[in-house]
């Protein structure tokens, strides 16, 4: 509980608890667990939810089978309110130092498996609770179905006592639409007292911080590396896992990849000429090329939402010509087959387009990729394929398309500029002349807009202010 409060102050939260047992402990062994009266629990999760109504409410360890099914109760109520909160259940029946602390059968928890949004056992509870060990990536499948078919919303599967994936610590999320994997090189260290309290009060923190499930759960899993990294001994036993606020270290983040990715080394994309692409017009024809290219734009990507015809691959024909002939770095959106027999400088691909290109014909073909994401993971699905460039949106609200995700704002941008460590970097969405500066001072490497430019009353002028204004920012 002490670990749960640390990680959500250090994370920017504010912590209640509702002490469900207490225990005799310390870093060596668990002396005597004693559950508190189901009027005293009741009590206390009244009393908060009377007077500071949670974003997230994350359990740890349940005393008994009588607090499952009251806790079960006050949660099903909390649920049907008008702002129910998301709950997170780490079901403790371990503790660090390898005592039992409480029995987990999966009849006693099904009231409460309902209920749940994400449910983060390790290896071990995993097997108590479903009475299937995972010893490998086919088992845990079948033993996290087993808590989705209970009507869990979502099993993360903590990949601390995951021995078979070797030197990696891989964290398996499996939900009824979304299979991801979180990898992490281990850390070498007998201090890890906390980390699956730490893990799952810093994933509900971060969600309550408005952060999607892949996000939260990657800034959780950075957090616990740095804690992990920066823990000493304090005690005979294993020490606590140190708290050391938001993780902003590109190297203690995971991988992130969806499981259908498959995995592909080489040894990164055709680097673009510069670190900063500048201003970067995103357009839809060619009649916008080549007024831009005439403008003095040398960064530029033609976006033509079309399916393939001749008309289309005679425009991005002429378009490429007509950057070869002004020596710019036009890239080519979604086409990549078009760009890479017409031989473009670069393509600009999505994450979901990642799922239908041929990754390994572009490369081949010596095109430049640029990627984008929105947010933390799919930074890091996109940094694991080491292409020439990262784009980072939405940033401000846009109207050109239809967003799944939220605008980004620029604290994150300034994060996501550290997070990419290198890579050249573009911000997309809601940028504009008056945003340059602002845009500008988070580091990123280059700025790319649509509206701003092709709605301008005059583009020429624009296009003009917005070169001079990141020249001078
Ligand atoms: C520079 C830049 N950033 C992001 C995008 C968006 O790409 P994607 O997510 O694939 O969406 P569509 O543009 O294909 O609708 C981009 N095109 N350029
Ligand atoms: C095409 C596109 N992709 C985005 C992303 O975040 O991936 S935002 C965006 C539209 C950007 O248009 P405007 O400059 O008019 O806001
Ligand atoms: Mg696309």
């Amino acid at each position: 509980m002490q670990a749960d409060l640390l990680t959500v102050q250090a994370l920017g939260g504010h912590g209640c608890t509702v002490v469900s047992a207490i225990t005799a402990q310390n870093s060596v062994a668990v002396t005597q667990v004693q559950a508190v009266p189901l009027e005293v629990l009741s009590n206390q999760l009244n009393a908060l939810a009377s007077d500071l109504w949670p974003g997230a409410v994350k359990i740890g360890m349940l005393g008994d089978a009588s607090q499952i099914a009251a806790l079960a109760e006050f949660l099903h109520w909390m649920k049907q309110q008008p702002k129910a909160p998301l709950i997170i259940w780490d079901p403790v029946a371990r503790a660090s130092c390898g005592s039992q602390l409480a029995a987990l059968q999966l009849a006693d928890c099904a009231p409460l498996l309902r209920l749940l949004d994400l449910i983060t056992p390790n290896a071990n509870e995993l097997a108590l609770l479903t009475g299937i060990e995972p010893t490998d990536a086919t088992s845990l499948a079948v033993a996290a179905n087993v808590l989705l078919k209970q009507g869990a919303g979502a099993v993360l599967v903590k990949g601390g006592h995951l021995h078979w994936t070797g030197e990696e610590c891989q964290d398996w999320y499996l939900s009824p639409t979304k299979q991801w994997r979180f990898t992490s090189s281990r850390v070498d260290t007998p201090h890890g007292h906390g980390t699956g309290c730490t893990f799952a009060s810093a994933i509900a923190t971060v969600l309550c911080l408005d952060y999607p499930m892949d996000d939260a759960i990657c800034i959780a899993k950075a957090y616990i590396n740095q804690g992990l990294k920066g823990a000493v001994p304090l005690g005979q036993g294993p020490g606590p896992v140190a708290h050391l606020g938001w993780p902003v270290r590109a190297e203690d983040f995971p991988a992130f990849s969806l499981l259908a990715d498959t995995p592909w080394q080489h040894s990164g994309f055709t680097p673009v000429d510069s670190q900063s692409l500048g201003l970067y017009p995103v357009v839809d024809s060619l009649a916008w090329v080549e007024k831009l290219l005439g403008w003095g734009v040398r960064t530029l990507q033609l976006r033509i939402k079309q399916a393939l015809t001749p008309e289309l691959e005679e425009q991005i024909a002429q378009a490429v010509a007509l950057g070869k002939q002004a020596n710019a770095r036009l890239f080519i959106n979604d086409h990549w087959q078009l760009a890479i027999k017409l031989g473009a400088y670069g393509v600009h691909l999505g994450q979901e387009d990642l799922q239908q290109a041929d990754l390994a014909a572009i490369y081949q073909a010596g095109l430049r990729l640029g990627i984008s994401t929105h947010g933390y993971a799919e930074i890091q699905r996109a940094r694991a394929l080491k292409p020439s460039y990262i784009a980072l949106g939405h940033i401000f609200p846009t109207r050109t398309k239809d967003m799944p995700s939220k605008p980004q704002g620029l604290t994150r941008l300034r994060h996501y500029v550290d997070l990419v460590n290198g890579t050249p970097s573009v911000a997309i969405g809601g940028i504009s002349l008056e945003r340059v500066e602002a845009v500008a001072s988070t580091g990123v490497g280059s700025i790319a807009m649509v509206t701003a430019i092709t709605e301008a009353s005059n583009p020429e002028q624009v296009v003009r202010d917005l070169l001079a204004r990141w020249q001078n920012a």
